[in-house]
């Protein structure tokens, strides 16, 4: 081709969805245009499903409202939280790629130190594509990064890593604060830009936002639930963290990795504190049993695929956090049913073989 160059395909162009949560028009897609064109969108709008919710053109996307929620899902619906940020865990179980990315629609395209601009999708598709280091921390962060490696005395057995599940990112300018810290430092920013992306160890929980999230659908698609939240529900504000607590323990008992650090986003806006509060304030007290009970979780050998584990941590959540709140019993319910639509919706290869024994070989 004559002076002309090809632009590389986007990785993953094909197998990754990004998914996004709205209540919103998303003019916020403009900034990242250059980045998230080339990708399919799943928006799963939440609110009112008669709102009509403006999609810059040139995107491929496809809109979920409750009412398509209801109509994929029927009575299994009740597991997707309405009017919460919550819902977007629905397009985790449509999507039919192998990775997801999802952003909420106040995170704009951010700045490194050297002023370029932050492609977040760019890096988290790096993030996951290589392994983790979950069973012996590196000192020197992320060992396959670029002007890194593992550092003198690690043991060369384990240098192969793990496979990455997860990659959390993080923010700049309003961090991710609960409401009370929001309330007392209203005005704080965070400006600090780290350069780095590091494992989070096997055995320490860690509180994962949902804001600018990745993950390997695949390896851990099932456990992405993100709880009963929001119209309805005694708590919000939660959905992400439980998500990541239930995430981080499966990953540990299949040994799997989690990355947390680079890329960072912009979040713009800061939600109201007040409103926080009253969704938040019940969790603030319950997460100091439910910690315990997720650091304490252990899982059968005999649970070998997401869905088995994620069945056994359902069952553990209504026999020992019940106590705490009646709330988790409809919780654990929940996490039943989710796990129920989300293989309606996505048929494993061996239900398919077997779909296809019982109904008898077709062609023969
Ligand atoms: O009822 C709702 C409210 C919001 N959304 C969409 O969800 C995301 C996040 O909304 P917002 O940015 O307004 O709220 P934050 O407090 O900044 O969100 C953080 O809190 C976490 C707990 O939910 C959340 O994951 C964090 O990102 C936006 O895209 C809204 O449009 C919604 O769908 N329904
Ligand atoms: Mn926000």
């Amino acid at each position: 081709m004559a002076g002309g160059s090809m632009a590389p395909t986007p990785l993953l162009k094909d197998e990754l969805d990004i998914v996004i949560p709205t209540i919103r028009n998303l003019d916020f897609l403009e900034m990242w245009r250059p980045f998230f064109q080339p990708y399919h969108l799943i928006i799963v709008q939440d609110g009112d499903p008669s709102k009509i919710i403006k999609v810059p053109e040139g995107f491929d996307y496809e809109l979920y409202n409750r009412n398509d929620i209801n109509r994929i899902l029927g009575p299994k619906a009740s597991c997707i939280s309405f009017k919460d940020s919550a819902c977007r865990c629905f397009g985790y179980m449509v999507s039919k790629k192998k990775y997801i990315y999802t952003i909420d629609d106040d995170c704009f395209v951010a700045k490194d130190p050297s002023g370029k601009d932050i492609n977040a999708l760019e890096q988290h598709i790096k993030n996951l594509l290589c392994p983790s280091t979950p069973h012996f921390f590196n000192t020197l962060y992320d060992p396959y990064r670029e002007g890194a490696d593992f550092v003198r005395g690690y043991p060369f057995s384990m240098r192969e890593g793990a496979p990455t599940a997860v990659s959390h990112g993080l923010w700049l300018n309003i961090p991710d604060y609960d409401a009370p810290t929001q309330l007392v430092k209203p005005r704080e920013r965070n400006t600090r830009y780290v350069d780095a992306v590091m494992t989070i160890p096997k055995g320490t929980l860690f509180p994962m936002c949902g804001m600018n999230l990745a993950f390997d659908r695949e390896l851990i698609g099932p456990a992405m639930y993100f709880g009963l939240m929001g119209d309805g529900q005694p708590i919000g504000r939660y959905d992400d963290m439980w998500a990541g607590w239930c995430t981080k323990v499966i990953c540990d008992h299949l040994g799997l990795g989690i990355k947390t650090g680079l890329p960072y986003i912009w979040h713009s806006k800061a939600s109201n504190p007040f409103v926080n509060l009253k969704k938040e304030y019940k969790g603030i007290y319950w997460q100091e049993e439910i910690i315990p009970f997720f650091q304490s979780a252990t899982l059968p050998k005999d649970c070998t695929s997401v869905q088995q584990c994620y069945i056994e941590l359902s069952k553990q959540v209504k026999d020992k956090l019940s106590k705490v709140d009646p709330y988790f019993t409809k919780l654990a319910d929940a996490m039943v049913t989710w796990i129920e639509a989300w293989d309606e919706l996505n048929p494993t290869t061996e239900g398919l073989a077997k779909l296809s024994i019982s109904n008898g070989p077709a062609n023969l």
